[in-house]
This record gives structure tokens, sequence and C-alpha cells, in this order.
């Protein structure tokens, strides 16, 4: 049996009185998208949370590629190879498309003095730049301010950013949010094809169906803080209790 990258063993964590996240368990297999869904306040981002460092579980074990991580700081985590995109953009919109994923790279690579000085004269960093820029379809805006560019196009330099720090696992959160339908598709290709080189493993939560649908190899739905079902895209979507507790029971929710 293929050995999970991911090993998520009775999760919880809460508030108070509240439990956001409670007993959940997972196994992520290398190289699978598995996409986290459930309605609002499910613990979607608690979860995600966890498993980067920013909330500390009040029981349960992380292990990623059989280490334990659990509580880990987000920096350590991020370091050994899980990285998380967020539904706000985190770039520079005074520097180049290229400018962003430079500095990141530079940081990646642990060097503290100034990027500009780095990565315009170092060649393993224009390489990898120019890599990350045609995986993302963004080599045709390298040289545009990011400030200028579409939000769509900017998400797409936050995951080119996410990618340079070399990830194995990579946590997208909502990254359709706020898209037309155009960059959906966009973003959509782009998750495939990133997952068809095999380099790397996804988590994706998401509330637009047909984008879970379309990139999931598996699902795991979420309700009021537990794991409700996990499965394969045809199992979830049949699931009498997903529909009851997330789906409303409407066959036009769930068609991609
Ligand atoms: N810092 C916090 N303090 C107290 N309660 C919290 C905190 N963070 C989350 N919660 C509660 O935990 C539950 C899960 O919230 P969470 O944000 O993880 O859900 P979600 O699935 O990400 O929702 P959404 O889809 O709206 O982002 C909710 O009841 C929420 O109110």
């Amino acid at each position: 049996m293929t050995q999970a990258i991911l090993q998520v063993s009775n999760l919880t964590k809460r508030f108070g009185g509240v439990a956001a996240i409670l007993d959940v368990s997972l196994d992520v297999l290398p190289h699978e998208t598995l996409a986290i869904i459930g309605p609002n306040g499910a613990g979607k981002t608690t979860f995600y949370n966890m498993l980067s460092g920013r909330m500390t579980p009040t029981s349960g074990k992380i292990l990623f590629e059989g280490q334990d991580i659990t509580g880990l700081p987000p920096h350590r985590i991020s370091r050994m190879g899980v990285s998380r995109s967020f539904q706000i953009n985190n770039i520079f919109n005074e520097m180049t498309v290229r400018e962003n994923i430079e500095v990141a790279l530079t940081a990646y690579h642990g060097d503290s003095r100034r990027w500009s000085n780095i990565a315009s004269r170092n060649r393993p960093i224009q390489q990898e730049a120019d890599t990350l820029l045609e995986r993302l379809s963004l080599t045709d805006l390298a040289l545009r301010r990011a400030g200028v560019i579409s939000y769509g196009d900017k998400r797409l330099v936050e995951i080119a950013m996410v990618l340079a720090t070399r990830p194995h696992l990579v946590l997208l959160d909502e990254p359709t949010a706020g898209m037309t339908p155009d960059e959906t598709h966009r973003v959509t290709a782009l998750v495939k094809s990133l997952a068809a080189t095999g380099d790397y493993t996804f988590l994706i939560t998401e509330h637009d169906m047909g984008v879970v649908f379309d990139v999931a190899d598996r699902i795991l739905v979420m309700h009021r803080g537990q794991s409700l079902v996990l499965g394969s895209p045809q199992e979830v979507k049949v699931h009498p209790e997903v529909r009851r507790a997330y789906l409303g029971d409407a066959e036009e929710e769930i068609a991609p």
C-alpha cells in the first residue's frame, strides 16, 4: 500500500466550548488532489491552520512524510515542504511579476541580502523563475507590474510564489474565489496540469462545485468540524448524507 504523504490522526481544535475540528483523521496519498468541502463554518480554515502551523491542535497528530509536524511553527512546516496559498493576495504590487517570483525564490534559497542584488546575477534562480512563469502560463506577463495585472493573474502569481518554496504538499485556499468564469477555467486547468507533473500533492478547499468535481481525485466532506464522507467525486455526489447536510439535496447544485 502507498505510504500517505500526510497522516492526520484524531485531530481536534476547540475554541472554548466550540469544537471547530473534532476527531478528524485523514490520509492524503502522494500526488493526489484532495478537495475539502463543507458549508461555512464546517472547519476547513481551522483544519488548514493546523496543517500549516498557524494554530496548535487541542489534541491529535499530524505526520508529514512520516515526521511529526504537530504544533510546529509555520516556517518550519513550510521548510519541510508544506506550502499554503491564501485567499488574499500577498504579492508586491510595485514589482514586476517576474520580480515577485524572484523574491520568493531568493527567500527560499535562504539569502538574506537584498534580493535584487542576488536574483539578477543568480543563474539557477533565473532558470527557476523561467520554469515557474512557464508552468503558470505567466511568461507573457513577466515584465508587467504586478499591481496592474488582473485579479486572476495575481492569484496565479501567488501560486507561483507558493511553488517557489518547492513544496511537496500544496494547500490551496479557495483558489477561484472572486474569479470570472474564464479565470476559474484557467486555474482549474492549471491545477490539473501541475498535478499531472507528479511533483505535487494538492489539498484544495473550494466552494465552486464545478471546480471541485473537475480537479479532485478524492473529496473530504466536512460538517460541523467532523469528517462526514471521504470518497471519489462519484461516491460523494450520490451520498445521501452529503446531499442532506451540505448540498441541500438539489441535483443541480452538485452537477459539475
Ligand atoms: N479563532 C476562533 N475563535 C473562536 N471560534 C473560531 C475561531 N476560528 C474558527 N472558529 C469557529 O470554528 C468553526 C469553524 O470555522 P472555520 O473558519 O474553520 O470554518 P470554514 O469551514 O473555514 O468556514 P468558511 O467556509 O466560512 O471559511 C466556526 O464555528 C467558527 O466560528
